[in-house]
């Protein structure tokens, strides 16, 4: 295979499943481009398994410095937690549900401007975390949106109507579940329907539940949505991502949103409430301990 004036040579990951868009006739439309940028190209399917020992050995031996994914968080999460070690740049088609990682990295939502930019833009150090022993680079959560990732994976359909009812269905369902959580030196007690801990602003779809998250702090956006009147919350979260300012560890009032940020934080989970890591769904535990990892994989992105 030729080598480009850039020296960058793509390999383009695409998830035949994730959203609602048709992929059919991508595959032409991504050598296209490739084309047109004088860069050299392969189109490979993405795998169930999360297993990308095959794309790994094809970096390590044909030289190939940009893996571009075409999917949603699952499959970014699954990719960039695969193949983080290697010296490569990521980019993302966003072409999932929520796309929470790249809305929040500015990655544009139209194809042609997000196609232009992964062979334009340059790599940016970004954080991701460690949820114990699972990587993440977009946001985890425990308690209510985790309940609703886990429907969500089991309907026939995916895509933001499908996202949306689950929601609703589940809003008039659910409870509240005890955590414990120790941050620097503050220990919470909370009774609270879910707390997201992002290195994104957002779940996705702009629902920006942490407004002040940056990719690229050293630290984690820690959200805290306690027990309050179900009247209320619809309203307490709107304010939130409409701008939520960060409250601090000490809580201020009954029914308020706590937000704070931290570099590492240790959660009992005292009810086993579900659990979810880049918007998938996981098996939960009793103890999670969350830790920054700064400057994980270079992101392109618009800088
Ligand atoms: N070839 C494949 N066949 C079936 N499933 C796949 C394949 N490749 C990846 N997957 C799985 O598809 C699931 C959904 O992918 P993804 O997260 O990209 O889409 P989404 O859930 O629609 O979007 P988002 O996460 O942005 O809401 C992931 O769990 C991923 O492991």
């Amino acid at each position: 295979m030729r080598i480009s004036a850039s020296g960058r040579k793509y390999i383009f990951l695409v998830n035949p499943i994730s959203g609602t868009a048709q992929k059919s006739g991508l595959q032409k439309k991504l050598l296209d481009a490739a084309l047109t940028f004088g860069v050299p190209a392969i189109v490979l399917p993405t795998v169930a398994s999360g297993n990308y020992k095959f794309v790994q050995q094809k970096i390590e031996e044909e030289g190939y410095t940009d893996v571009i994914i075409c999917g949603g968080d699952g499959t970014v999460n699954q990719v960039i937690g695969s193949l983080r070690k290697n010296d490569v740049n990521f980019g993302i088609i966003p072409m999932g549900s929520g796309n929470g990682l790249a809305f929040s990295a500015k990655i544009p939502k139209t194809f042609s401007r997000a196609v232009d930019l992964v062979f334009t833009g340059k790599g940016a150090y970004t954080d991701a975390f460690m949820v114990n022993d699972q990587f993440a680079c977009m946001l985890c959560g425990v308690g209510f949106d985790a309940k609703v990732a886990h429907d969500f994976a089991n309907q026939p359909s995916r895509g933001l109507l499908t996202y949306t009812q689950q929601t609703f269905k589940n809003f008039l369902s659910t409870g509240t579940y005890h955590f414990e959580m120790q941050v620097d030196n503050h220990l919470i007690n909370t009774e609270s329907f879910f707390i997201s801990i992002a290195n994104s602003n957002q779940f996705g779809n702009q629902f920006t539940i942490a407004p002040k998250a940056s990719l690229d702090d050293g630290l984690l956006d820690i959200v805290v949505v306690p027990k309050m009147s179900k009247a209320i919350l619809p309203f307490a979260l709107i304010q939130q991502i409409s701008g939520g300012a960060l409250t601090g560890t000490s809580k201020k009032s009954k029914d308020t949103i706590q937000y704070f940020q931290a570099a590492k934080l240790q959660l009992k989970n005292k009810d086993l409430a579900p659990l979810h890591i880049d918007g998938e769904p996981k098996e939960t535990a009793e103890l999670f301990n969350i830790k920054v990892i700064p400057k994980s994989f270079r992101l392109i992105r618009p800088q």
